[in-house]
């Protein structure tokens, strides 16, 4: 380990030490830094030296703090390994209830991919996303790009419950929770129609970034989309507009014609992010995707 390493690493283990001798909250512990850590090296050894400075530390032995404690404790470190991963509660059917935001589209993937691949459009940044679905790509910015706050919207009632489970199921903690760890973004799951969503409104989320995923499927939902982009164009008023990027599987070029004539006609420009091909994640090979980047 280079020193600098190894004075990081010391840091880290002080600052659990006296935390959990003091038994500070739990949400003022290091967890990002441990994540990011653990991430950065194989060091298995870290998770041990945790303990020991921590439950196993002579004094804890001696004068223990409560059982409540210490077991909350255990079981937000043993979360921390699995950083790298997201788990999802999904539908095994590609529309289900009336929706198809039950499920993970190949976008979705795709669109994580390329956050995790540039991770500074969202670092320290208020991210909204619309139409957000099982909330794939939500969970992969908030654990591998560290926003300030992260948005998850949809219209769908049985989507957004779904998707406050998916949240909590990954370790995030929800924006009421006052228990929730300070290092990791703010999360909130926001019912929003993009056909009655109003510039009041957008504008309160006050979003750094717009992403959005596999929502340009017919028609009506391009038309309501633009619509929405537009409501957020007219935020910039007492705020810079954000950024936006939208997602999609090229299935048919009308769709993506019918879109760009509509951003057209919005007066949005638009321009393509170069493909990745970088895969994490499993989707058919055959199909063709793109990210357009848009200037509201
Ligand atoms: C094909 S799914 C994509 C979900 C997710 N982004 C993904 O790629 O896996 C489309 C999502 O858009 C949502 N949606 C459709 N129309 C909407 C509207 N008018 N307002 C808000 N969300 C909408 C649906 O509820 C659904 O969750």
């Amino acid at each position: 380990m280079a020193p600098e390493e190894d004075a990081g690493t010391e840091l880290l283990l002080q600052s659990f030490e006296r935390r959990f001798l003091a038994a500070r909250a739990l949400r003022s512990f290091p967890w990002q830094s441990l994540e990011a850590k653990l991430r950065d090296s194989s060091d298995s050894e870290l998770l041990r030296d945790i303990l020991q400075k921590t439950v196993k530390h002579p004094v804890c032995v001696k004068h223990p703090p409560s059982v409540k404690y210490a077991r909350c404790f255990l079981s937000e470190l043993i979360k921390k390994p699995s950083g790298g991963s997201v788990t999802l509660s999904e539908s095994t059917a590609i529309i289900s209830h009336g929706t198809t935001g039950l499920v993970t589209w190949d976008a979705a993937l795709y669109l994580a991919e390329w956050a995790i691949e540039n991770p500074a459009a969202f670092t320290d940044r208020t991210v909204l996303e619309l139409g957000s679905g099982a909330g794939l790509t939500g969970l992969a910015i908030c654990k591998m790009c560290r926003p300030r706050a992260y948005i998850f919207s949809d219209c769908h009632s049985r989507v957004l419950e779904q998707l406050r489970g998916n949240v909590l199921l990954n370790g995030l903690s929800l924006e009421a929770d006052i228990t929730a760890n300070l290092d990791s973004p703010r999360v909130t799951v926001a019912q929003l129609d993009w056909n009655v969503t109003t510039v009041r409104q957008l504008s309160a989320f006050q979003p750094d970034v717009v992403i959005a995923a596999d929502v340009l499927y017919c028609p009506e939902a391009i038309v309501s989309l633009v619509g929405v982009l537009q409501r957020l164009a007219a935020c910039r008023e007492h705020q810079r507009a954000p950024e936006v990027y939208v997602a999609f599987t090229i299935r048919n070029p009308e769709t993506c014609q019918l879109f760009t004539t509509e951003l057209g006609r919005a007066g949005i420009r638009w321009e393509a992010e170069p493909r990745h091909d970088q895969k994490l994640f499993p989707y058919e090979e055959h199909l063709e995707m793109a990210i357009l980047n848009l200037t509201l």
